[in-house]
């Protein structure tokens, strides 16, 4: 089945290793799931990606059935869905969300 928005989305999601789909952006994020998604993230202290699904409708729509995930914020790790807002938290909480995300992020140059 072939769906160019679909088709886009995962080339996202396969090219960023680390990629946060929110509403808005991490330093304007328009929703507070996205806002606490985002600056747990962001306290990991890694680069990032991230797509504002607010300003692109159609991977708003699509994007649930790609990881079979209903709502934003969505967190997808070297391909693989992490979770949403609640999961990040407890992750960040935890420590676990750093060590995933250090794992993902390309090393430096020295
Ligand atoms: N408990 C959820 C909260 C996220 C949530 O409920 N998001 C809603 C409101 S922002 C959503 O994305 N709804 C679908 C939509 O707006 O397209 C989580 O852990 O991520
Ligand atoms: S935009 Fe209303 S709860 Fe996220």
């Amino acid at each position: 089945m072939s769906d160019s928005t679909i088709e886009a989305i995962k080339k996202q999601i396969e090219e960023n290793p680390i990629i946060l789909y929110m509403k808005g952006s991490p330093n304007q994020p328009q929703c507070g799931f996205s806002a606490k998604a985002s600056q747990a993230v962001m306290g990991c202290g890694q680069r990032f990606a991230y797509v504002d699904v607010l300003s692109n409708p159609d991977i708003r729509a699509k994007l649930p059935e790609v990881g079979n995930w209903p709502t934003f914020p969505q967190l997808w790790v070297k391909g693989e869905l992490i979770g949403g807002c609640d999961i990040i938290i407890e992750m960040h909480e935890s420590g676990e969300l750093k060590e995933v995300i250090d794992e993902a992020a390309p090393q430096e140059a020295q």
